[in-house]
């Protein structure tokens, strides 16, 4: 895990390179501001992305932590030796300086900090206070996940990691170069997560298939095989169980080296070898949790409907903390038509979380319900046109590395959702690609390209020109929108703003047209409301094209997502005179509105801004959560584009990352 502490004094520019380390894979922000204020820390709370402020810890001004929905409360050891309110809140984490006090705690923290573990970089009179013998040892004896703090630089952290520490929090040397920080520690401290399954030759399901989730969802994968499948893709011919022995043999010697948070048990023999690695799994490692995909085989010892099992499986559930069936496992495991009323019931008896999942259901939308003891949520996708052999695995394998990377459980099983969606759309096989999902999984991509420009018509300056100065000037998306022109000039300016675009490695993408999108295969196409049906143009071009879908509201939003595109041009901001027939103004209440709305309703896409966007407007709009703005006359009106372009992506972007490390 990966923490960085805020500077005491507010840094310029610093909220917004908080929303940048948390896109880069920043686990959790200790928000440490000694001399601030209640408002003043208000004030930067609000800067933080919504989607983000679930990964933020305070070190005062408890009260905002429900307020805003934050991560929780860190307490000095002091403190922490007078709090009587744990209860209050999900997330404790204290700062220590000796394994005693750890041990006096009055409390079970989420975490402790402790410190100095290594010289201080910057300040001579903080040299560690433990040697590496000493650490090893006692950090192997507590349960409490521990933080190593202190003089921590990127060659100290596989240190850590090899001593027994849970994460590394950074302090004043990371806010030197944070983004780089973060690229390169995320590089080197990858999480470990734990699949417990079946091996299955094509590697489509199984232990492999989890292993290539886990790796591309960034976190470390091991594999325990709890059996060997003799199948393929389209054929099974028969399983060789392992004993539960043979299981706990695999999981003693890697639990040498490991200490997984999140265990994913697939497929497995019987109750009474889940009933035995679940008890070991809890009684080894006490903190761990559980997520267990039934796969139901009748051919394995599951016997179902027998009050005697059922009372064994309910004992097993009460250690587990997710499972995720689908509609026909819900019915086997538990006997009736499932409800979400009844699996309420269960989750609160039990106190487990169950993820519905509803992918062999009916209908456009695949949705899948996740019910806790005290919520129930629920997740759409388009459904896909075609299946892909493991998709259960994949599922579950990216939720339980969502969660290790510390994303709440809502996320991490929406997150889960997009990540199979993407799994799905790598290619029209039965075995799916994990490698090509960055490239087809268009939220990676364009959530990253917070500029695009759209063509118009200017007096003197062609549109290969104005391209060629936007280019320049740093924007990488281009929109061609000639709209008095005729089809044949559309595509001879296309072709050379092709070349323009390929040349400085931006996006091309063309307005309203998908058989001119087509005929120049540029990257993609945006639709108005009054153009093609985007579900017809996906059909057309392809899912390797960007389609992007023009919203006003938010029912247009839920319109759009079920229809697949890519991203949305949302607007207009205010007020126009580059399009004709403008919809309804949105203004900044607007884009909160529905950018809420959206965040409520599990809706993620990259959402452009557009429509008379002006300089200043520039850094409200992205507060209320949209991803990048759509500019013509702001950059077309300047005598300088390219420059123009410069400072706006200055402002939308504060620097490139560097490539991970390793
Ligand atoms: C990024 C982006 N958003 C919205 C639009 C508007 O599209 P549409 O409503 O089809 O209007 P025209 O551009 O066709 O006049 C857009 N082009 N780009
Ligand atoms: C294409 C379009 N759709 C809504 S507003 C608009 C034009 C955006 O251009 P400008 O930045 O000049 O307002
Ligand atoms: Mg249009």
């Amino acid at each position: 895990m990966l923490i960085i502490i805020t500077p005491p004094h507010t840094q310029p520019n610093e909220e917004r390179i908080v929303n940048r380390l948390f896109e880069s894979g920043l686990h959790l922000l200790h928000l440490r501001k000694p001399d601030a204020d209640q408002d003043t820390l208000e004030h930067y709370i609000q800067a933080i992305r919504p989607c983000f402020r679930e990964r933020v810890v305070l070190h005062d001004h408890f009260k905002l932590v429900e307020e805003y929905g934050l991560r929780g409360i860190h307490l000095k050891y002091n403190e922490a030796r007078m709090f009587t309110e744990r209860e209050r809140f999900e997330h404790v984490s204290v700062s220590c300086h000796s394994f005693e006090e750890i041990d006096a705690l009055p409390f079970e923290p989420n975490y402790v900090f402790l410190s100095p573990i290594f010289d201080s970089i910057s300040k001579q009179e903080y040299p560690s206070a433990f040697n590496p013998e000493f650490l090893k040892e006692n950090l192997q004896k507590r349960q409490v996940p521990v933080i190593a703090l202190g003089g921590i630089t990127g060659e100290k952290v596989t240190e850590c990691r090899r001593l027994g520490f849970r994460g590394v929090a950074l302090l004043g040397h990371a806010w030197e170069e944070p983004l780089e920080t973060v690229a390169r520690f995320t590089g080197i401290l990858p999480d470990e997560v734990l699949s417990i399954a079946g091996f299955d030759q094509s590697s489509g399901a199984g232990v492999t298939a989890d292993i290539k989730t886990f790796e591309s969802c960034r976190v470390y994968g091991l594999g325990i095989s709890s059996a060997i499948t003799f199948q393929n893709q389209n054929t099974y011919l028969g399983t060789k169980w392992l004993t539960p022995e043979d299981i706990i043999r695999q999981c003693d010697v890697l639990f040498r080296e490991f200490n997984p948070a999140y265990v994913k048990i697939g497929l497995i023999e019987s109750f009474n070898t889940l009933e035995k690695i679940v008890k070991y799994l809890r009684a080894t490692l006490p903190k761990v949790k559980i997520i267990w995909d039934p796969i139901l085989k009748a051919s394995a010892g599951f016997q179902f409907h027998d009050g005697e099992n059922f009372e064994q499986l309910q004992d097993i559930l009460r250690h587990i903390y997710l499972i995720t069936p689908n509609t026909n496992e819900l019915k086997t495991l538990f006997g009736n038509h499932p409800n979400t009323a009844n699996l309420q019931a269960l989750a609160r008896t039990l106190h487990l979380n169950i993820l519905w999942k509803g992918g062999h259901n009916d209908g456009a939308l695949a949705t899948d319900r996740l019910i806790t003891p005290d919520n129930t949520y629920s997740f759409s996708v388009a459904r896909a046109k075609h299946g892909k052999h493991g998709t259960g695995c994949v599922l579950s394998s990216a939720i339980a590395s969502y969660l290790t990377l510390g994303y709440p459980l809502p996320d991490a099983c929406r997150q889960g959702q997009h990540y199979v969606a993407g799994f799905i759309r790598s290619n029209d096989t039965n075995l799916g690609m994990h490698n090509r999902m960055e490239n087809t999984t268009p939220e990676v991509d364009l959530y990253h390209v917070p500029l695009q420009y759209i063509t118009d018509h200017k007096e003197g300056v062609s549109i290969p020109e104005q391209v060629e100065a936007v280019c320049k000037g740093g924007c990488r998306w281009v929109q061609l929108r000639m709209k008095e022109a005729d089809r044949e000039e559309i595509i001879r300016t296309g072709c050379v703003v092709k070349e323009i675009c390929r040349r400085h490695g931006a996006l091309f993408l063309v307005n309203d047209n998908v058989d001119i999108a087509l005929e120049l295969d540029a990257d993609g196409v945006h639709l108005g409301k009054e153009d093609m049906n985007p579900l017809e143009a996906r059909r057309i071009l392809g899912y390797s094209k960007i389609i992007g879908g023009t919203c006003n509201t938010f029912e247009d939003v839920v319109d759009r997502f079920r229809q697949q595109v890519d991203y949305i041009g949302l607007g207009p901001f205010t007020y126009t005179t580059t399009k004709k027939r403008l919809s309804p103004i949105l203004g900044l209440e607007g884009y909160q509105k529905i950018m809420d709305a959206c965040r409520k309703e599990g809706i993620h896409l990259p959402v452009h801004a557009i429509g008379g966007i002006r300089e200043n407007d520039i850094q409200p709009i992205l507060n209320t959560g949209v991803t990048g703005i759509a500019l013509s006359s702001l950059l077309k009106n300047n005598k300088d584009m390219a420059r123009k372009t410069k400072d706006i992506i200055e402002q939308l972007k504060i620097k490139e990352l560097p490539p991970p490390s390793g």
